[in-house]
């Protein structure tokens, strides 16, 4: 049995996230909850998503020293290997000879393995970064792959697209730990005065400059401590996606719909712009999901959300133009989000973005059919992939010419700079990019039903 400590409790959530394919955060979630100590909690997140992002480059470091492919080892000393040689490749707050030791002393539960982790680590801490990689030039594709930790199918793709410099960039920038941004439930109280309240509880605060209600926080415990969350002043949702409830710009007492809701981060923050007043029919495929929307919106003082199961493919019970705005917020690869979700990049599959654009291209003509003359439809996802974006908007057009692109450059809450973007807003499309805007990768259409 391995050992309830923080490194011990890393290596339980890693091999059953290896062994079970449990899904890391949630395990993670309710495995810390048993530590009292903030600083232990975040020791472990820290190993477990780590070890997750980073799991091809060490595995690659671990091979050099092993005579045998890591698969050959029980799960548990592959988690052991992978966390110590984490901690001394990549965290330098931790003594390289303590995060060895440290893994030798869980190893002695595997006294057959004991030895083993031993030899390896030290050297390991003896190379450090002194790896030879594989070669840049003849092969890009592989050195990409094992340097910065990505599936290969994922790096073709993007050296395609974009070259080596840009791809090189966007998997180092999956690679940081995620920003912390929150939105400000405006029903409650300002920007300002949040972000006064949130400085005088010691948390660092950075008023977002894209939307109005954003703030970035660092250096905070656990967030649902706060006074200021239990009173629902304000909730966790990434920056980009705070964009798009501007961008649907519904008003107060208008009838919208938001056809892939859960866990309605957006679904609030429209209600937030309309004032609460109107209705927005909130509709997700999973009911327990569904339960998230209403909690939230319970905390932040929110009634006009109407939840209702169903598939977005039917939306059952709504009427051929009816609402004055369609939100499709896509189920999608979520390729643009790497950073944040650490095991993502190795639950996807190429396949999925054949299967993905079926889905989305047949939500979005149902959605559509829902939008009254005149009104508006909106479509984003969290993935930077064509096939889910640009060339399903493009589809959509070429089928629907009762929509027309709506110049986003009018729409969105900030101005754009790059000309690319300009360029691409004015035909209603805008594709963030973690490497060039700093965001998570997000993309969003804008399309008003012709009178
Ligand atoms: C990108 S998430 C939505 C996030 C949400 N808009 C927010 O801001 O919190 C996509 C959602 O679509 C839901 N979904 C997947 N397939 C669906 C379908 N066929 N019909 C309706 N919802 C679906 C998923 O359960 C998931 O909650």
């Amino acid at each position: 049995m391995i050992k309830e400590t923080s490194r011990g409790m890393a290596v339980q959530i890693l091999t059953r996230v290896e062994v079970e394919g449990a899904y890391a955060n949630l395990l993670m979630q309710k495995t810390i909850a048993r530590l009292s100590d903030a600083r232990e909690r975040q020791f472990v997140t820290l190993l477990v998503n780590g070890v997750l992002k980073h799991r091809l480059t060490l595995d690659y470091a671990l091979r050099l020293h092993l005579s045998k492919p890591m698969s050959a080892l029980p799960h548990e000393v592959r988690a052991i290997l992978r966390i110590g040689a984490f901690q001394v490749l990549f965290v330098d707050k931790v003594p390289p000879a303590v995060a060895v030791n440290e893994s030798v002393e869980l190893a002695k539960s595997f006294p057959k393995f004991t030895g083993l982790v031993n030899v390896v680590l030290r050297k390991v801490l003896t190379k450090g970064w002194d790896i030879p990689w594989p070669d840049l030039k003849r092969d890009t594709v592989r050195y990409l792959s094992v340097r910065y930790s990505h599936p290969e199918w994922m790096i073709q793709r993007w050296l395609k697209r974009w070259g080596k410099d840009e791809t090189e960039a966007l998997c180092q920038t999956n690679n940081e730990p995620a920003p912390t941004w929150i939105r400000t439930n405006t029903l409650k109280i300002s920007r300002q005065d949040l972000a006064d309240l949130l400085i005088r509880d010691g948390i660092t605060v950075e008023l977002g400059e894209r939307v109005p209600e954003s703030i970035r926080i660092q250096n905070f415990g656990s967030l649902e401590k706060l006074e200021a969350f239990k009173a629902g002043l304000f909730t966790v949702q990434d920056e980009s996606s705070q964009i798009i409830a501007h961008v649907v710009a519904p008003e107060a007492g208008q009838h919208v719909l938001d056809a892939c809701s859960a866990p309605g981060g957006k679904t609030t923050h429209l209600a937030q712009m309309m004032n609460n007043e109107g209705v927005i029919l909130a509709f997700d495929v999973h009911a327990h999901k569904l339960e998230l929307i209403d909690q939230l919106a319970q905390r932040l003082g929110i009634t006009c959300i109407e939840t209702q199961l169903g598939d977005a493919r039917d939306l059952p019970g709504i009427r051929l133009d009816s609402q004055q705005r369609v939100l499709v917020d896509a189920p999608c690869s979520g390729l643009g989000v790497l950073r944040r979700r650490a095991d993502l990049r190795w639950r996807k599959a190429e396949q999925d973005l054949w299967d993905l654009p079926i889905l989305q291209f047949a939500i979005l003509e149902r959605a559509a059919s829902c939008v009254e003359v005149g009104g508006d439809l909106i479509y984003s996802t969290c993935t930077i992939e064509p096939e889910e974006n640009f060339e399903l908007v493009k589809k959509f057009r070429s089928a629907h010419p009762e929509f027309e692109a709506v110049n986003l450059a009018d729409a969105l809450p900030f101005e754009l700079k790059d000309t690319r973007d300009i360029q691409q807003a004015a035909k209603g499309m805008l594709q963030l990019l973690p490497q060039r805007h700093g965001t998570d990768g997000f993309f969003l259409a804008k399309f008003h039903r012709r009178s």
